[in-house]
């Protein structure tokens, strides 16, 4: 410490430019703007001649301290006030008494020591962050408590809300001794449902369907589902498994199911049955309804469908997870209860409509619409209602309308019209016949969507194309039809008929098959179906749609197609 003569000028004529904090000694520059009147009460340390270099260290150090606590603190910063500059501009020397303030400050000492994972000690209490008062309500415990990575369990200093949402189960304090940082971004995604892994060639999805959320209600596993660990259409499967339970050749149809056991009625809100007493149905009309329609084939998953693996994926993110799971919050819009599943024909609409069901753990009620146009348009309408009413009853349901364009004639055809089931279809879809309702899921198929009047188009909420199988999807559903019939083609030859069957839908892929076991004079033959069996079958088995039918499905989806 240097006392120069130029410190003998008065305060008030150094010029105001900045304190050098760095010295002790003030520079000539060095001005103190006070208030008037107040300047003869104030004393900076350095004006004190007498100050040795030992304290002013020393007092540089405390502020420092004092303010590096300051901004190093997480939380709102209270007033510089607080921090008892009264004392500091008193110009104490040495200043040995606590730092007096308003409110009681947070120990610098212990600042980070209440976090978990660090040593406590004393200062781990009230002083410590996790103690403070300000914190309390902040930092919560959920996320940090019991954590599974045998982390610190401290974690009841932290309160209800500090990232409670979204971290992930798992994420491990860190020992640290700060807070840790946000997650990365992926953590702030719910995992991917097992069978999504990149890895799989194909869409891969679970065997066994999806497990229900905790309290929903709705079962882990679809019945049905132990045997499909075998895989059918999931990627990377021998080809040998291809021929499932559900399709073996030991199984001939879907008929000879035993009846599916009836759907537990889940409590999530897929499930709920509506409240609304059911009105105006004809009981005989619902029992008939319910015996014929109910569809008790084996339950149908994800990897059961061959290809569509974007379809797949949303039709489950767009429907199937939004029905299983309870809304997030009081208010959240509700999951859409329709569904329009276009395409060509044989594409396998049917299929993933039966595959819903499975998913959704909903018992399946199908009905063909040509079928309920013909006995007239009273008795169709009454069956239209009681089927609707049926689904109602066994929530939760999937009922499948196939053909839906069958019900519903060109609308500027007056006299159709009148004559058609479109009114009772748009009264039940619009929740007259219990379509509405909770629990009930109304999937509509059509191979000619462009026949659909907008009305019908706007009930059905979501509307997914259901393209032709790829090359991959036809080699896998030929493999399992060829199968079933003990056929078993060499590499060659199967790339040979997947090339030849461009343009086949699944359906006429299974009509392939039948026609060369036909062909060949099969099964009353006693030899295997071979490659120039299904040569022979290919003169007389062709894809019906036609480009210009596929550019108009696709035109369509454009415009009003979901898009997936
Ligand atoms: N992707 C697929 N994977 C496995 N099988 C399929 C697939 N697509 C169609 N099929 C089979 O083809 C046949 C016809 O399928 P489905 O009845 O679902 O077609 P659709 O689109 O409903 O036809 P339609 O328009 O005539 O009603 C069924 O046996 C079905 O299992
Ligand atoms: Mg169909």
């Amino acid at each position: 410490m240097h006392w120069t003569p130029e410190h003998a000028q008065p305060l008030n004529q150094w010029p105001e430019q900045h304190l050098d904090v760095s010295s002790t000694t003030p520079s000539p520059a060095h001005k103190l703007e006070l208030p008037p009147g107040g300047r003869q009460r104030c004393h900076y340390a350095w004006a004190h001649d007498d100050i040795s270099a030992l304290t002013a260290s020393n007092l540089l150090k405390r502020y420092a301290e004092k303010y590096s606590g300051v901004l190093d603190s997480p939380y709102e910063r209270p007033t510089l006030g607080a921090y008892g500059d009264a004392a500091f501009l008193n110009g104490a020397k040495g200043d040995p008494e606590p730092w007096p303030g308003p409110e009681p400050h947070y120990p610098l000492a212990s600042l980070h020591e209440g976090l978990p994972g660090t040593k406590s000690g004393s200062g781990g209490g009230s002083g410590g962050l996790g103690g403070s008062p300000v914190l309390a309500g902040n930092l919560p415990e959920p996320l940090y408590a019991g954590n599974a990575c045998g982390g610190p369990s401290a974690a009841p200093e932290y309160a209800a809300g500090y990232g409670g949402g979204y971290l992930a189960p798992g994420y491990c304090a860190q020992t640290g001794t700060a807070l840790p940082p946000p997650p990365p971004a992926a953590l702030l995604q719910p995992p991917p449902p097992p069978g999504y892994g990149p890895s799989g060639p194909l869409y891969n999805y679970p065997a066994g369907g999806y497990a229900a959320q905790p309290g929903n209600g709705f079962r882990a596993k679809p019945p049905g589902a132990v045997e499909e660990a075998s895989g059918k259409y999931a990627g990377g499967v021998p080809l040998k498994v291809l021929g499932s339970p559900g399709y073996g050749p030991q199984l001939e149809s879907f008929d000879k199911f035993p009846e599916r056991a009836p759907a537990p009625v889940p409590r999530g809100a897929f499930a709920l049955p509506s409240e609304e007493p059911l009105k105006a149905v004809d009981p005989g009309a619902l029992e008939l309804v319910t015996s014929k329609m109910l569809d008790c084939g084996p339950p149908v998953q994800w990897a059961d469908v061959a290809g569509q693996g974007a379809l797949k994926a949303a039709l489950e993110e767009e429907l199937v997870w939004p029905l299983l799971r309870p809304p997030a919050y009081p208010g959240s819009p509700r999951p859409p209860r329709t569904v329009l599943l276009f395409g060509p024909r044989g594409a396998g609409k049917a299929l993933l409509g039966r595959c819903l069901a499975t998913q959704l753990g909903a018992s399946l009620l199908r009905l063909r619409a040509a079928s309920l146009a013909a006995p007239g348009a009273a008795e169709g309408a009454r069956l239209l209602q009681a089927a609707f009413a049926a689904a109602r009853c066994r929530p939760p349901a999937v009922l499948l309308i196939s053909e839906l364009d069958a019900l519903l004639p060109a609308r500027e055809d007056g006299a159709a019209a009148a004559g058609s089931l479109l009114a009772p279809l748009l009264a039940c879809l619009d929740g007259g016949c219990g379509a509405g309702a909770d629990g009930v899921l109304v999937v509509g198929t059509t191979s000619r969507p462009a026949a659909l009047d907008e009305a019908t188009r706007r009930r059905f909420v979501l509307r997914f194309y259901v393209a032709l199988p790829d090359g991959a999807a036809r080699g896998q559903i030929l493999q399992r039809a060829l199968a079933q019939q003990g056929c078993v083609l060499s590499d060659r030859e199967l790339a040979a008929l997947v090339q030849g069957t461009q343009g086949f839908s699944g359906g006429e892929l299974g009509q392939l098959c039948q026609q060369a076991a036909a062909g060949a004079g099969l099964p009353g033959l006693q030899r295997p179906l071979s490659y120039k069996d299904l040569e022979a079958a290919l003169a007389k088995v062709g894809p019906r749609a036609t480009p210009k039918d596929l550019d108009s499905y696709v035109e369509w989806d454009k415009m009003y197609g979901f898009g997936h």
